[in-house]
């Protein structure tokens, strides 16, 4: 079959075509999708969405004539973003796609833009399950199929990664996209601390972009603070992979999205996924950036599973979100998500940790991905704040693992072991609804604990908590409502959804029981923001 993507969420105007045969796909390499792309450049400032789409008006249909000229052939579809992105730009991209549709009178087929940045790795890779970071100008967020669903596993609180760089660069006056610009002068650039915010596998960039802008409104050399953004921002998004490879038990990465193209970034995920035997795919740069060709490549499996669309129900969808997708060119495929085994040598996302009968130890190896300074930073604060945390929770009334060591200069802890297995491996709403006391406990204590996954919870004959590294003291509604946020992540990305939301209630039932309810109220606004701005 061949089927014509076409793109045009925000800047790049792109027709593709792409011939596969279901029963018998080529390797990307071997049948590369042909490809024409005409880019929208603002002349000042960011992307203006009006101007985007009148480009998009005028260079959609000079693209598609392009690649028809190009190819030999008849198209058996028409594929095309419809989400997310610019309303401006979609509404126009979806009117090209109905009309070439209805005069080739072939069917309609209707992608998701992020996952199309997901498959398209997924496919060069020829992975069966990885986790996908996608880190693109709009959106970052970490994938993994599950149960018929792509989960968010995690995301950016605030904007897109892209947009946040871009953000820094058009305070200093560099024009649009930033992206390549901050790449270019962190070449010369030296290291200053910046501040380093994940939560779980969620993460944000606000208070960094701020603190980088201020520090070059006092006199930073712009390459520093360009040098330190980078190494900022990407060892988060490295972090919170490595947690997702290390929660689902996963054993590879593939990435996404115009960031991808970040040398600097990618190096910093090959070298994770090395260090802990996992593979890593990064796409073609011209696979990573917005291109019509991961639409047409995600059209065809749609269209071979028999996803399309009929014209009346093609609206296009500015916040089209990921998991909205039924994955139904998946059907039968094996989870990301399984309960990974529990040895006495465990290879957690951030330490090495030895379980033995009697005691824990714990240590903070460095990270070799990591800037030196940063790394020598998150292991010193990490390894204090779960010395402190670890006690006060437990003077607070929740059963914790008691510390008997600490040494702050190698980053390692020493505690009692705690419980039979972890909460991922004897999942059951008796057991949520405690793990909801606590937490309700913990934030009435002014304690969050800023990672209780089900990997961080440990069950036997009571239930505990542990792995307090990320905890800090807040009173705020919207730190004890991340907390709970993380959690059901977790959970979601764990269990079949109809367990999960089972666990998820009774959890909630157990955090009402003895916390304030103001806290699940924010929960539910977390989980309902749009977070395409
Ligand atoms: C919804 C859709 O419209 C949107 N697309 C998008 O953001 O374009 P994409 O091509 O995936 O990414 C563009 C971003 O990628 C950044 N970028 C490009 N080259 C870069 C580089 N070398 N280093 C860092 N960022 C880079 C740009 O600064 C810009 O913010 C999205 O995928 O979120
Ligand atoms: N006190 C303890 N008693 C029993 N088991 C423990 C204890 N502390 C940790 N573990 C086990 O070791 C695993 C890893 O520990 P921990 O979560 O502290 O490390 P980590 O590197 O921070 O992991 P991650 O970041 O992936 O959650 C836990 O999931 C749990 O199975
Ligand atoms: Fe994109």
């Amino acid at each position: 079959m061949r089927v014509l993507g076409i793109e045009g969420t925000a800047w790049a105007a792109s027709a593709a075509i792409f011939e596969y045969d279901p029963d018998d796909p080529a390797p990307l390499d071997a049948n590369p999708p042909v490809i024409e792309t005409d880019a929208y450049q603002p002349e000042s400032g960011g992307i203006h969405p009006r101007e985007a789409a009148e480009h998009m008006g005028e260079a959609i249909p000079a693209v598609i004539e392009s690649v028809l000229d190009a190819t030999d052939g008849p198209v058996d579809a028409v594929a095309f973003s419809r989400g997310p992105g610019l309303g401006p730009c979609l509404r126009i991209v979806g009117t090209a796609a109905r009309a070439l549709a209805g005069t080739l009178d072939v069917p309609l087929v209707g992608v998701n833009h992020m996952v199309a940045h997901l498959e398209i790795g997924r496919y060069g890779a020829g992975f069966d399950s990885p986790v996908c970071l996608n880190a693109s100008g709009a959106n970052a967020h970490l994938l993994g199929y599950h149960d018929g669903r792509y989960r968010v596993l995690g995301e950016t609180m605030d904007t897109g990664v892209g947009n946040a760089i871009d953000k820094f660069t058009r305070h200093v006056g560099w024009s649009h996209p930033g992206g390549p610009k901050v790449e270019d002068a962190a070449k010369e650039g030296e290291y200053v601390d910046l501040p380093y915010v994940v939560k779980g596998m969620d993460f944000s960039f606000s208070g960094l972009m701020s603190a980088a802008k201020d520090a070059y409104d006092a006199g930073t050399p712009v390459e520093d603070v360009c040098f330190a953004l980078q190494e900022t921002i990407f060892a988060m998004l490295t972090e919170v992979s490595e947690r997702a490879l290390s929660l689902t038990g996963a054993d590879e990465l593939v990435l996404g999205g115009g960031v991808g193209q970040n040398a600097r970034l990618r190096e910093m995920l090959a070298t994770m996924c090395a260090d802990r035997g996992a593979q890593f795919y990064a796409p073609d740069p011209r696979y990573l950036r917005d291109n019509a060709g991961m639409i047409a490549v995600l059209g065809a499996k749609m269209l071979a599973a028999g996803e399309t669309l009929a014209i009346d129900e093609s609206a296009v969808d500015p916040n089209f979100r990921p998991d909205e997708v039924a994955v139904t060119w998946r059907a039968g495929e094996a989870s990301v998500s399984f309960a990974p085994e529990e040895t006495a040598e465990r290879q957690g996302a951030e330490a090495v940790v030895t379980v033995g009968s009697d005691r824990v130890i714990k240590r903070r190896l460095p990270k070799a991905y990591r800037h030196p300074a940063l790394d020598a930073r998150l292991r010193r604060e990490r390894t204090v704040a779960e010395a402190r945390l670890t006690s006060d929770a437990r003077r607070a009334g929740v059963p914790t693992p008691v510390v008997r060591d600490v040494d702050v200069a190698e980053a390692t802890l020493t505690f009692d072991t705690v419980g039979k297995r972890d909460l991922a491996a004897a999942l059951t709403p008796e057991r949520a609804r405690t793990v909801g006391e606590h937490l309700a406990r913990l934030h009435r204590a002014g304690i969050v604990h800023g990672d209780p996954t089900v990997r961080n919870v440990r069950v036997g004959d009571r239930v505990s908590l542990v792995d307090f590294g990320l905890g800090y003291h807040s009173g705020h509604v919207e730190d004890h409502a991340m907390d709970c946020h993380v959690f059901g992540g977790s959970v979601r990305g764990t269990v079949a959804e109809a367990d999960a939301d089972a666990t998820l209630s009774a959890f909630e039932a157990g955090y009402a029981a003895v916390g304030d309810d103001d806290v699940l109220g924010r929960l539910r606004e977390i989980e309902g923001r749009g977070r395409y701005a």
